[in-house]
């Protein structure tokens, strides 16, 4: 891989490799863009096929940050960490804490949180050594685990796109298929019982299954079955890239809406939804619920402040589809369009963040 090609190609600012080998730390940080504020994004823990894949995940990941930090309304840029290893397995104090201290050495450019495989604790344990995370434990002043917001987020999201698809927001009597019911989805399926949604779940952890089964009276389905059951609604909650070639045909939803990062394996695949008439909630816009919460962090953290920005998600994707229906484009475009003109107008205004005494996190 051409790495200075890639970064020039997509603006990359900078990609930190961070290794400490007492501990096992191999972390790999990515800060894409830096005009709106330091770069803000979470670290995700996973065991990657190659090294190349984890680069390659950072650097996606942290773009994607950028464009949800901007239509989110956030003075933030966009940056994002991957940590290479198994989180069952790999995990230690020491290697968070030397993680902290390759943030600290940032000096404020980047400030991390939770992603997959990561917990508060981990955050907690990254504070020893950095003031420059969120997602730190509420007995800190803090606001917690960011999946609970999240989850809010992207209910009311669905909401936003179920009035453009039906004209109505009910999600009453709705069929919401949600593939991985995790952190954010599980949430997530109470929010939809209780609004009376039918739920079809599945996930490659059975317990994770069989919770939202006991709970929620949700249908189990295999995996590879979701793609094609019959619902109203495809709500993508594990990983990414999941709308491809493969399961674009075999979708039977007229909502694509979720909290997972990166859903569109390619850009075309926006494409093709929006050719099929597919209602598709743009992922960055409508999962931004858990980095809207941290960001609050900085101000001194308020958790209804902080909640009632959440509920903007509903707002910003009726504009992302009014733009989208005006110009006739795909949402995704609609909504990089909507995230590239705030930083535009406010790139005359900023140069690339330096810490100068004004930084975001002075205020808390
Ligand atoms: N936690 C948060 O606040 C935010 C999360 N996201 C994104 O939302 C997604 C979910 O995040 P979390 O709930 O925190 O993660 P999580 O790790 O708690 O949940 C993901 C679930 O997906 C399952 N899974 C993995 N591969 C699967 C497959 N092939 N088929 C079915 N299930 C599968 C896992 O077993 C797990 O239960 C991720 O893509 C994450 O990047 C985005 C914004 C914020
Ligand atoms: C989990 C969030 C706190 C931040 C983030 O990395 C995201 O929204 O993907």
């Amino acid at each position: 891989m051409e790495m200075f090609k890639y970064m020039e190609t997509y603006d990359y600012e900078q990609l930190v490799f961070c290794q400490d080998k007492a501990s096992g730390l191999k972390a790999i940080i990515a800060i894409h863009d830096t005009t709106l504020g330091p770069a803000l994004g979470g670290t995700r823990m996973w065991t990657y096929a190659s090294e190349e894949d984890a680069i390659i995940d950072a650097l996606r990941l942290a773009k994607g940050m950028t464009y949800k930090n901007a239509a989110a309304g956030l003075n933030l840029g966009g940056g994002k960490t991957v940590i290479i290893g198994d989180p069952k397995k790999d995990k230690n104090e020491a290697m968070f804490r030397a993680f902290g201290r390759y943030i600290q050495s940032l000096n404020g450019r980047y400030i991390t949180a939770e992603d997959v495989g990561t917990t508060v604790n981990d955050m907690d344990t990254i504070h020893e050594e950095t003031d420059f995370v969120t997602g730190i434990s509420p007995a800190f002043g803090s606001s917690g685990n960011p999946s609970p917001v999240t989850a809010y987020g992207v209910y009311k999201g669905m909401k936003a796109a179920a009035k453009q698809a039906y004209g109505v927001d009910s999600l009453e009597g709705r069929t919401v298929a949600v593939q991985g019911v995790g952190n954010v989805a599980y949430k997530l399926c109470e929010y939809l019982y209780k609004e009376g949604a039918n739920l079809i779940v599945t996930d490659i952890n059975k317990e994770a299954v069989q919770r939202a089964v006991e709970n929620y009276g949700a249908k189990a389905v295999e995996p590879d079955e979701i793609y094609s059951v019959y619902c109203d609604i495809y709500a993508p909650c594990a990983l990414g890239a999941t709308i491809n070639d493969e399961t674009i045909p075999q979708l039977k939803a007229t909502i694509v809406a979720g909290a997972a990062n990166n859903q569109l394996k390619e850009t075309r695949h926006g494409d093709i939804l929006h050719e099929k008439g597919i209602v598709y909630a743009p992922d960055y816009v409508i999962n931004a619920g858990g980095v809207i919460n941290v960001a609050d962090e900085l101000n001194g953290y308020d958790s209804e402040r902080a909640m009632k920005r959440v509920e903007t998600i509903y707002d910003n994707l009726m504009r992302v589809f009014a733009i989208s229906k005006r110009d006739n484009i795909p949402t995704y475009v609609a909504a990089d369009r909507m995230a590239e003109e705030r930083i535009q107008g406010l790139q005359q205004s900023r140069s690339t963040f330096l810490l100068n005494g004004h930084h975001i996190i002075s205020r808390r």
